[in-house]
Protein backbone atom coordinates (compact mmCIF):
# COMPACT_ATOMS: atom_id res chain seq x y z
CA UNK A 1 0.00 0.00 0.00
CA UNK A 2 3.15 1.96 0.41
CA UNK A 3 4.36 1.96 -3.03
CA UNK A 4 3.12 5.03 -4.23
CA UNK A 5 5.28 6.39 -1.54
CA UNK A 6 8.40 5.34 -2.61
CA UNK A 7 10.27 8.06 -4.92
CA UNK A 8 14.19 7.65 -5.13
CA UNK A 9 16.51 10.79 -4.77
CA UNK A 10 13.93 13.38 -4.10
CA UNK A 11 12.43 14.65 -0.59
CA UNK A 12 8.94 14.86 -0.83
CA UNK A 13 7.24 18.47 -0.98
CA UNK A 14 4.55 16.88 1.39
CA UNK A 15 5.05 14.43 3.87
CA UNK A 16 2.47 13.29 6.59
CA UNK A 17 3.44 10.51 9.17
CA UNK A 18 0.89 9.14 11.97
CA UNK A 19 -1.72 12.05 11.81
CA UNK A 20 -4.42 11.50 14.57
CA UNK A 21 -7.27 13.68 15.11
CA UNK A 22 -9.50 13.38 17.11
CA UNK A 23 -13.48 15.95 17.02
CA UNK A 24 -14.48 15.41 20.82
CA UNK A 25 -14.36 11.63 21.46
CA UNK A 26 -14.41 10.58 18.38
CA UNK A 27 -10.93 9.81 16.46
CA UNK A 28 -11.43 10.86 12.60
CA UNK A 29 -8.28 10.29 11.49
CA UNK A 30 -5.96 7.42 12.43
CA UNK A 31 -2.33 7.56 11.89
CA UNK A 32 -2.54 8.56 8.27
CA UNK A 33 1.02 8.48 6.37
CA UNK A 34 0.83 10.06 3.09
CA UNK A 35 3.95 11.53 0.69
CA UNK A 36 3.65 13.66 -1.99
CA UNK A 37 5.87 14.58 -4.68
CA UNK A 38 7.00 17.69 -6.82
CA UNK A 39 5.23 17.22 -10.47
CA UNK A 40 2.72 14.55 -8.74
CA UNK A 41 -0.87 14.81 -8.96
CA UNK A 42 -3.00 12.96 -6.98
CA UNK A 43 -6.43 12.35 -6.17
CA UNK A 44 -7.84 12.16 -2.56
CA UNK A 45 -11.14 10.15 -2.30
CA UNK A 46 -13.20 8.96 0.20
CA UNK A 47 -16.63 8.90 1.34
CA UNK A 48 -18.42 12.08 3.22
CA UNK A 49 -17.07 12.00 6.29
CA UNK A 50 -13.66 10.10 5.52
CA UNK A 51 -11.27 12.98 6.80
CA UNK A 52 -10.43 14.25 3.98
CA UNK A 53 -10.92 18.01 4.71
CA UNK A 54 -10.06 17.59 7.79
CA UNK A 55 -6.28 15.97 6.45
CA UNK A 56 -6.44 19.10 4.39
CA UNK A 57 -6.97 21.45 7.28
CA UNK A 58 -4.13 20.26 9.27
CA UNK A 59 -1.70 20.53 6.37
CA UNK A 60 -2.90 23.88 6.45
CA UNK A 61 -1.89 24.42 9.87
CA UNK A 62 -5.83 25.65 10.54
CA UNK A 63 -6.47 22.58 12.67
CA UNK A 64 -3.77 20.98 15.31
CA UNK A 65 -3.53 17.22 15.14
CA UNK A 66 -3.38 15.22 18.30
CA UNK A 67 -0.29 13.37 16.97
CA UNK A 68 1.76 12.66 14.11
CA UNK A 69 3.91 15.01 11.75
CA UNK A 70 3.38 16.73 9.53
CA UNK A 71 6.26 18.87 6.69
CA UNK A 72 5.69 21.23 3.65
CA UNK A 73 8.88 21.54 2.33
CA UNK A 74 10.76 20.99 5.68
CA UNK A 75 8.46 22.92 7.31
CA UNK A 76 5.72 22.78 10.45
CA UNK A 77 1.66 23.32 9.00
CA UNK A 78 1.25 27.43 8.90
CA UNK A 79 4.98 28.57 9.37
CA UNK A 80 5.71 31.61 7.13
CA UNK A 81 7.65 29.02 4.71
CA UNK A 82 4.84 26.25 4.43
CA UNK A 83 2.22 29.36 3.70
CA UNK A 84 4.68 30.35 1.13
CA UNK A 85 5.03 26.88 -0.71
CA UNK A 86 1.25 26.21 -0.25
CA UNK A 87 -1.54 27.45 -2.37
CA UNK A 88 -5.31 26.14 -1.52
CA UNK A 89 -8.32 26.30 -3.43
CA UNK A 90 -11.70 25.51 -1.29
CA UNK A 91 -14.56 23.85 -2.77
CA UNK A 92 -16.95 26.69 -2.76
CA UNK A 93 -14.66 29.97 -3.13
CA UNK A 94 -15.82 33.05 -2.09
CA UNK A 95 -14.33 36.59 -2.88
CA UNK A 96 -15.58 40.19 -2.33
CA UNK A 97 -18.06 40.82 -4.80
CA UNK A 98 -17.19 44.29 -5.31
CA UNK A 99 -14.08 44.02 -6.59
CA UNK A 100 -13.36 43.02 -9.98
CA UNK A 101 -11.63 40.14 -11.15
CA UNK A 102 -8.35 42.30 -12.01
CA UNK A 103 -8.87 44.05 -8.76
CA UNK A 104 -8.44 41.17 -6.60
CA UNK A 105 -5.94 39.16 -8.65
CA UNK A 106 -3.59 42.43 -8.84
CA UNK A 107 -4.51 42.34 -4.46
CA UNK A 108 -3.44 38.87 -3.75
CA UNK A 109 -0.22 39.37 -6.05
CA UNK A 110 0.53 42.45 -3.76
CA UNK A 111 -0.05 40.86 -0.82
CA UNK A 112 1.97 37.36 -1.93
CA UNK A 113 4.75 39.67 -2.79
CA UNK A 114 4.85 38.66 -6.17
CA UNK A 115 5.08 40.06 -9.63
CA UNK A 116 2.95 38.70 -12.18
CA UNK A 117 1.39 38.94 -15.17
CA UNK A 118 -2.18 39.52 -14.04
CA UNK A 119 -4.02 40.00 -17.30
CA UNK A 120 -2.54 36.94 -18.78
CA UNK A 121 -3.41 34.57 -15.92
CA UNK A 122 -7.01 36.23 -15.77
CA UNK A 123 -6.50 35.20 -19.67
CA UNK A 124 -5.34 31.64 -19.20
CA UNK A 125 -8.28 30.63 -17.18
CA UNK A 126 -10.56 31.82 -19.50
CA UNK A 127 -11.67 35.17 -17.39
CA UNK A 128 -10.26 37.44 -20.36
CA UNK A 129 -13.24 38.61 -21.28
CA UNK A 130 -14.72 39.38 -17.35
CA UNK A 131 -11.51 40.68 -15.85
CA UNK A 132 -12.74 44.24 -15.51
CA UNK A 133 -16.14 42.85 -14.15
CA UNK A 134 -17.29 42.86 -10.39
CA UNK A 135 -16.71 39.57 -9.00
CA UNK A 136 -20.31 39.40 -7.52
CA UNK A 137 -21.62 39.17 -11.03
CA UNK A 138 -19.52 36.23 -11.67
CA UNK A 139 -20.85 32.68 -12.33
CA UNK A 140 -19.89 29.64 -9.64
CA UNK A 141 -17.33 28.28 -12.50
CA UNK A 142 -15.99 31.54 -13.27
CA UNK A 143 -15.54 32.42 -9.38
CA UNK A 144 -13.37 28.86 -9.10
CA UNK A 145 -11.41 29.59 -12.63
CA UNK A 146 -10.73 32.90 -10.02
CA UNK A 147 -9.67 30.70 -7.40
CA UNK A 148 -7.24 28.71 -9.54
CA UNK A 149 -5.83 31.67 -11.04
CA UNK A 150 -4.84 32.55 -7.10
CA UNK A 151 -3.62 29.19 -7.05
CA UNK A 152 -1.64 30.02 -9.91
CA UNK A 153 -0.08 32.98 -9.02
CA UNK A 154 2.10 32.21 -6.68
CA UNK A 155 3.83 29.26 -8.52
CA UNK A 156 3.27 27.15 -5.36
CA UNK A 157 5.13 24.10 -4.52
CA UNK A 158 2.06 22.17 -3.00
CA UNK A 159 -1.69 23.12 -4.39
CA UNK A 160 -3.99 21.58 -2.13
CA UNK A 161 -7.59 21.88 -4.37
CA UNK A 162 -10.82 20.79 -2.79
CA UNK A 163 -13.94 19.47 -4.87
CA UNK A 164 -12.13 21.90 -7.89
CA UNK A 165 -14.79 21.02 -10.58
CA UNK A 166 -18.02 20.71 -8.17
CA UNK A 167 -20.68 22.84 -10.29
CA UNK A 168 -18.69 23.04 -13.10
CA UNK A 169 -19.54 22.23 -16.74
CA UNK A 170 -18.01 19.82 -19.01
CA UNK A 171 -16.13 21.89 -20.68
CA UNK A 172 -14.33 24.15 -17.88
CA UNK A 173 -14.03 20.75 -16.07
CA UNK A 174 -11.53 19.59 -18.87
CA UNK A 175 -9.79 23.48 -19.14
CA UNK A 176 -9.12 23.23 -15.34
CA UNK A 177 -7.32 19.68 -15.32
CA UNK A 178 -5.47 21.23 -18.32
CA UNK A 179 -4.55 23.94 -15.89
CA UNK A 180 -3.82 21.31 -13.32
CA UNK A 181 -1.74 19.38 -15.66
CA UNK A 182 0.57 22.63 -16.20
CA UNK A 183 1.15 23.32 -12.65
CA UNK A 184 2.26 20.03 -12.24
CA UNK A 185 4.31 19.94 -15.14
CA UNK A 186 6.04 23.48 -13.28
CA UNK A 187 6.67 20.72 -10.67
CA UNK A 188 3.77 21.70 -7.91
CA UNK A 189 2.54 18.87 -5.91
CA UNK A 190 -0.73 18.60 -6.44
CA UNK A 191 -3.49 16.63 -4.04
CA UNK A 192 -7.14 16.71 -5.40
CA UNK A 193 -9.92 16.23 -2.84
CA UNK A 194 -13.18 14.72 -5.59
CA UNK A 195 -15.67 12.65 -5.51
CA UNK A 196 -15.90 12.84 -9.43
CA UNK A 197 -14.37 9.39 -10.01
CA UNK A 198 -13.93 9.49 -14.09
CA UNK A 199 -12.19 12.85 -13.73
CA UNK A 200 -9.40 11.91 -11.43
CA UNK A 201 -9.22 8.16 -13.50
CA UNK A 202 -8.30 9.90 -16.12
CA UNK A 203 -5.81 12.98 -14.61
CA UNK A 204 -4.20 11.70 -12.03
CA UNK A 205 -1.11 9.98 -11.58
CA UNK A 206 -1.90 8.28 -7.53
CA UNK A 207 -5.07 7.79 -6.12
CA UNK A 208 -5.12 7.41 -2.16
CA UNK A 209 -8.16 6.50 -0.69
CA UNK A 210 -9.57 7.15 2.79
CA UNK A 211 -12.28 5.22 4.93
CA UNK A 212 -13.69 6.24 8.30
CA UNK A 213 -10.00 8.79 9.01
CA UNK A 214 -8.09 5.26 7.68
CA UNK A 215 -5.70 5.81 4.58
CA UNK A 216 -6.96 2.61 2.88
CA UNK A 217 -5.24 2.50 -0.47
CA UNK A 218 -2.29 5.07 -1.57
CA UNK A 219 -1.16 4.21 -5.46
CA UNK A 220 -1.39 4.17 -9.28
CA UNK A 221 -4.40 3.04 -11.03
CA UNK A 222 -2.58 -0.23 -11.76
CA UNK A 223 -1.21 -0.72 -8.61
CA UNK A 224 -4.16 -0.94 -6.93
CA UNK A 225 -5.81 -3.25 -9.24
CA UNK A 226 -3.00 -5.63 -9.06
CA UNK A 227 -3.51 -5.50 -5.33
CA UNK A 228 -7.60 -5.55 -5.68
CA UNK A 229 -7.22 -8.49 -8.07
CA UNK A 230 -10.21 -7.06 -9.09
CA UNK A 231 -11.04 -8.76 -13.02
CA UNK A 232 -10.73 -7.57 -16.25
CA UNK A 233 -13.92 -7.68 -18.15
CA UNK A 234 -13.75 -9.46 -21.70
CA UNK A 235 -16.69 -9.35 -24.25
CA UNK A 236 -16.96 -11.52 -26.95
CA UNK A 237 -19.08 -10.59 -29.67
CA UNK A 238 -20.24 -14.08 -31.56
CA UNK A 239 -20.54 -14.24 -35.41
CA UNK A 240 -23.10 -17.04 -35.13
CA UNK A 241 -22.72 -19.44 -31.88
CA UNK A 242 -22.80 -17.70 -28.83
CA UNK A 243 -23.39 -20.75 -26.94
CA UNK A 244 -20.59 -22.36 -28.48
CA UNK A 245 -18.37 -19.61 -27.31
CA UNK A 246 -19.95 -19.42 -23.53
CA UNK A 247 -19.01 -23.10 -23.44
CA UNK A 248 -15.86 -23.29 -24.83
CA UNK A 249 -15.32 -20.10 -22.37
CA UNK A 250 -17.12 -20.79 -19.56
CA UNK A 251 -18.24 -17.51 -19.86
CA UNK A 252 -21.98 -15.77 -19.61
CA UNK A 253 -24.21 -15.31 -22.19
CA UNK A 254 -25.11 -11.40 -22.04
CA UNK A 255 -27.69 -11.37 -24.77
CA UNK A 256 -28.12 -13.25 -27.98
CA UNK A 257 -25.32 -12.48 -29.76
CA UNK A 258 -22.42 -11.99 -26.78
CA UNK A 259 -20.37 -13.61 -24.14
CA UNK A 260 -18.93 -12.15 -20.99
CA UNK A 261 -15.85 -13.56 -19.25
CA UNK A 262 -13.51 -12.32 -16.12
CA UNK A 263 -10.63 -12.71 -15.80
CA UNK A 264 -7.72 -12.00 -13.48
CA UNK A 265 -4.49 -9.91 -14.85
CA UNK A 266 -2.35 -13.30 -15.03
CA UNK A 267 -4.17 -15.27 -17.08
CA UNK A 268 -5.24 -12.10 -19.61
CA UNK A 269 -2.75 -12.98 -22.76
CA UNK A 270 -3.79 -16.71 -22.19
CA UNK A 271 -7.24 -16.33 -22.28
CA UNK A 272 -6.44 -13.59 -25.49
CA UNK A 273 -4.84 -16.40 -27.25
CA UNK A 274 -7.56 -18.86 -26.92
CA UNK A 275 -9.65 -16.04 -28.28
CA UNK A 276 -7.68 -15.35 -31.01
CA UNK A 277 -7.50 -19.47 -32.04
CA UNK A 278 -11.00 -19.37 -32.56
CA UNK A 279 -10.47 -17.34 -35.48
CA UNK A 280 -14.26 -15.94 -37.47
CA UNK A 281 -15.90 -17.34 -35.28
CA UNK A 282 -15.52 -14.39 -32.72
CA UNK A 283 -16.60 -11.25 -34.77
CA UNK A 284 -15.68 -8.25 -32.01
CA UNK A 285 -14.01 -8.32 -28.63
CA UNK A 286 -13.97 -5.40 -26.01
CA UNK A 287 -11.74 -5.60 -23.39
CA UNK A 288 -12.80 -3.39 -20.24
CA UNK A 289 -9.85 -3.19 -17.02
CA UNK A 290 -10.92 -2.61 -13.81
CA UNK A 291 -12.28 1.44 -13.53
CA UNK A 292 -11.95 3.47 -10.84
CA UNK A 293 -15.12 2.90 -9.95
CA UNK A 294 -14.77 -0.80 -9.10
CA UNK A 295 -11.49 -0.36 -7.32
CA UNK A 296 -12.90 2.63 -5.12
CA UNK A 297 -15.74 0.21 -3.98
CA UNK A 298 -13.80 -2.40 -3.45
CA UNK A 299 -11.15 0.10 -0.94
CA UNK A 300 -14.09 2.39 0.57
CA UNK A 301 -16.35 -0.50 1.28
CA UNK A 302 -13.93 -3.29 2.09
CA UNK A 303 -14.36 -4.42 5.75
CA UNK A 304 -17.49 -2.88 6.51
CA UNK A 305 -20.81 -3.92 8.41
N1 LIG B 1 -15.74 21.17 13.18
C1 LIG B 1 -16.04 19.91 13.45
N2 LIG B 1 -16.51 19.52 14.65
C2 LIG B 1 -16.79 18.24 14.91
N3 LIG B 1 -16.65 17.24 14.04
C3 LIG B 1 -16.20 17.54 12.81
C4 LIG B 1 -15.87 18.88 12.45
N4 LIG B 1 -15.45 18.88 11.16
C5 LIG B 1 -15.50 17.60 10.74
N5 LIG B 1 -15.96 16.79 11.73
C6 LIG B 1 -16.12 15.33 11.65
O1 LIG B 1 -14.90 14.77 11.23
C7 LIG B 1 -15.14 13.68 10.34
C8 LIG B 1 -14.38 13.92 9.04
O2 LIG B 1 -14.97 15.02 8.38
P1 LIG B 1 -14.33 15.67 7.06
O3 LIG B 1 -15.02 16.98 6.86
O4 LIG B 1 -12.86 15.67 7.18
O5 LIG B 1 -14.78 14.62 5.94
P2 LIG B 1 -14.60 14.69 4.36
O6 LIG B 1 -13.95 13.42 3.95
O7 LIG B 1 -13.93 15.95 3.98
O8 LIG B 1 -16.12 14.68 3.88
P3 LIG B 1 -16.85 15.37 2.61
O9 LIG B 1 -16.59 14.48 1.43
O10 LIG B 1 -18.28 15.33 3.02
O11 LIG B 1 -16.33 16.76 2.46
C9 LIG B 1 -16.64 13.57 10.18
O12 LIG B 1 -17.10 12.57 11.06
C10 LIG B 1 -17.14 14.93 10.60
O13 LIG B 1 -18.42 14.82 11.19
Amino acid sequence: MDKGNARVGSDPVLSIRGLNKFRGKVQVLHGVDLDLYAGERVALLGHNGAGKSTMIKAVLGLIKAEGGEISICGSKPGSAKARAATAFLPEAVSFHPAVTGREQLTLFARLAGVKADIVGLLERVGLGEALDRRIGTYSKGMRQRLGLAQVLLGKPKLALLDEPTSGLDPISRQDLYAIIDELAAQGTAVLIASHALTEVEARTDRIAIMRKGVLVANDSLQGLSAQAGLPTRVRIRASEDAAAIAARTGGRRINGASVEIEIQAADKMATLREIAAMGDAVADLEITPPRLEDLYRHYAKEGLQ
